[in-house]
């Protein structure tokens, strides 16, 4: 267990900042090179990161009137977790880059904000002491290793830490190529660790002269050959709920469904598999094909309150924020996290509102025009 200190932010820029867009160019100006290449990077060209943002602004709202918005909700509940609003924090590998109370920062703003973190098997910090910060407002994100007896140590401990949901990614067998970071040969700075995910020295034994030490730690930990059939033997470890991030097609949603496992719609936020779909995109197939079996959720370029009322609308149970929140830790901490589910609230409820609807259960598919 470790112990650090956890100063109170006192970041005055902060109450500078009237949207996710400031906060996002607070928290680059914090960054040096290396972390920030890691963090604002895509694959290949960055069609698909581009795209998912663009995705949410193709779609139009079509709001009602006359109706009494003096009083709107936006609280949801995932599975049975009630939230203050649909946002959670996506899984997001080393924090520490981005603030010195690393994950644990990152998992108090989602406490304190009535949200929901999902902790990357590649975190800066012990499941264990981000769990007792995320106070049961916590999923674990798994990268099933080769290892098994590895991976179910993880989900053992994340289940004892008080996890709700294990969150199985399924788009990265192979990491995709950020080029930014192959150019700069990016690399954790030595003060942080991946307690999650072995020692030090075996990062350093990873080293290679082409690319970055971390992709090749990162592959050969990863298991390249994990498939549905595998997905038994993560039932026979763990009796949490399964979601499987990364799904963008009706196919795979329907596999998902008919094991059982919850779907969270992504792209890995552009950083895998370029020109692949948008998540918004993919969101409706998806929706239709698992028929109400199953929750769904989303990421991938999600900054507004209206690219949550869309997503919403057209299905999903909440949305998770991936960069967004990496930016809020970079400017501010827990301080900068919390202000950005803040403000992103604070823009879901008007929105709800000038849209003519009191509370989430009443957005649907009427409310966007594809
Ligand atoms: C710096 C960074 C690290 C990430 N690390 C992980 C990870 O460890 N595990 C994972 O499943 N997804 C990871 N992702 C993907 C996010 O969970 C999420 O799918 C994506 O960031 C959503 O897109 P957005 O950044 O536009 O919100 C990472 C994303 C970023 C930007
Ligand atoms: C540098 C390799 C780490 C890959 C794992 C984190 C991740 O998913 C990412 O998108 O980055």
């Amino acid at each position: 267990m470790t112990t650090i200190n956890l100063p109170d932010a006192d970041v005055p820029e902060l109450s500078g900042t009237v949207n996710l867009a400031d906060l996002e160019a607070l928290g680059r100006a914090r960054l040096d090179r290396n972390a920030l290449e890691y963090y604002a990077s895509g694959a290949n060209d960055e069609v698909t990161l581009r795209a998912n943002r663009e995705g949410f602004r193709a779609i139009r709202l079509r709001p009602r009137v006359l109706v009494d918005v003096s009083n709107v909700d936006v609280r949801t509940e995932v599975l049975g977790l009630p939230l203050a609003c649909p946002v959670g924090i996506a899984p997001s590998a080393f924090h520490g880059l981005a603030h010195e109370t690393a994950e644990r920062g990152t998992a108090r703003a989602a406490a304190s904000a009535g949200s929901l973190m999902t902790l990357s098997t590649f975190s800066n910090t012990p499941i264990e002491d981000v769990a007792r910060d995320a106070v049961g407002r916590l999923w674990f994100q798994l990268y099933p290793y080769t290892d098994r007896e590895a991976s179910a140590d993880l989900v053992r401990r994340a289940e004892a830490a008080g996890a709700r949901a294990l969150v199985v990614t399924v788009d990265a067998p192979f990491v995709g190529r950020r080029e930014p970071n192959e150019r700069h040969r990016f690399a954790l700075p030595p003060h942080l660790g991946v307690p999650n995910a072995g020692s030090r020295e075996h990062l350093a034994r990873m080293e290679s002269e082409s690319g970055s030490q971390l992709v090749n730690y990162f592959q050969g930990l990863v298991d390249k050959a994990f498939t549905w059939a595998d997905l038994a033997w993560l039932r026979s470890v763990t009796t949490l709920p399964i979601v499987l991030k990364g799904i963008l097609t009706a196919e795979d949603a329907l596999l998902a469904a008919e094991h059982g496992a919850h779907v969270w719609v992504s792209n890995h936020g552009g950083r895998q598999l370029d020109t692949a779909v948008s998540s918004i995109e993919a969101l409706p197939e998806v929706v239709e094909a698992v028929e109400g079996r199953v929750e769904v959720y989303l990421d991938g370029g999600v900054t507004r309150g209206t690219d949550v009322l869309k997503a919403v609308a057209l299905g999903a149970r909440a949305v998770f924020l991936g960069r967004a929140a990496l930016w809020g830790l970079a400017a501010g901490g827990e301080a900068g996290v919390r202000r950005t589910l803040d403000l992103l609230q604070d823009e879901l409820r008007l929105a709800l509102a000038l849209c003519g609807k009191q509370n989430i259960g009443q957005v649907g598919r009427d409310l966007v025009r594809l």
